[in-house]
């Protein structure tokens, strides 16, 4: 592994715990949405033991078509993407099954790619079609508590301090 100073990677790693009642984001882009709810629809029962939130208009769809309870945050083009990864940054996010579009830019494409650069620093499992999507609920540690990875946020800082 590199370690010359040019390397300004975290290099202190830590641990959390996913709970076994895992928090789990559900985002699709309007290209997807149908996709997501049938997706949703599918694996309702075990999505219904877990906690969940989504960006406005995705929460909004699967609350009111399927009956699930979905914390609805901003919709994504106004700030949505941004409030998840703010949760993943703050450890209270678990799971992140997120629909993208291949097909359409978006006007928030920054924010998206913010987003998923924030589950990959942070280790969060990320789903982004249904096929992953089944992978990703059907495993045995969605109901279990799962350590995972982390950089340390505390010595990065106590590193760039000296
Ligand atoms: O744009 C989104 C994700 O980037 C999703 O936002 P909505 O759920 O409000 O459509």
């Amino acid at each position: 592994m590199a370690t010359d100073n040019t390397d300004n990677r975290p290099r202190q790693q830590t641990q959390r715990t996913l709970p076994a009642r895992k928090r789990i984001a559900l985002i699709a882009h309007d290209g997807k949405k149908d996709e997501l709810l049938v997706w949703t629809k599918r694996w309702q029962d075990t999505l219904a033991s877990h906690q969940l939130v989504g960006t406005g208009t995705t929460a909004r769809r699967i609350t009111h078509e399927l009956g699930l309870e979905v914390e609805g945050l901003m919709s994504g083009p106004l700030g949505g993407d941004q409030q998840i990864g703010a949760r993943i940054t703050e450890q209270r996010l678990d799971l992140l099954i997120f629909f993208w579009d291949p097909f359409a830019p978006q006007p928030h494409d920054p924010d998206v790619k913010a987003l998923l650069r924030l589950a990959a620093l942070w280790n969060i499992p990320v789903a982004c079609n249904a096929a992953s999507a089944d992978f990703m609920i059907s495993s045995p540690y969605v109901a279990e508590d799962f350590d995972v990875g982390i950089p340390d946020a505390g010595g990065w800082i106590a590193e760039r301090i000296g």
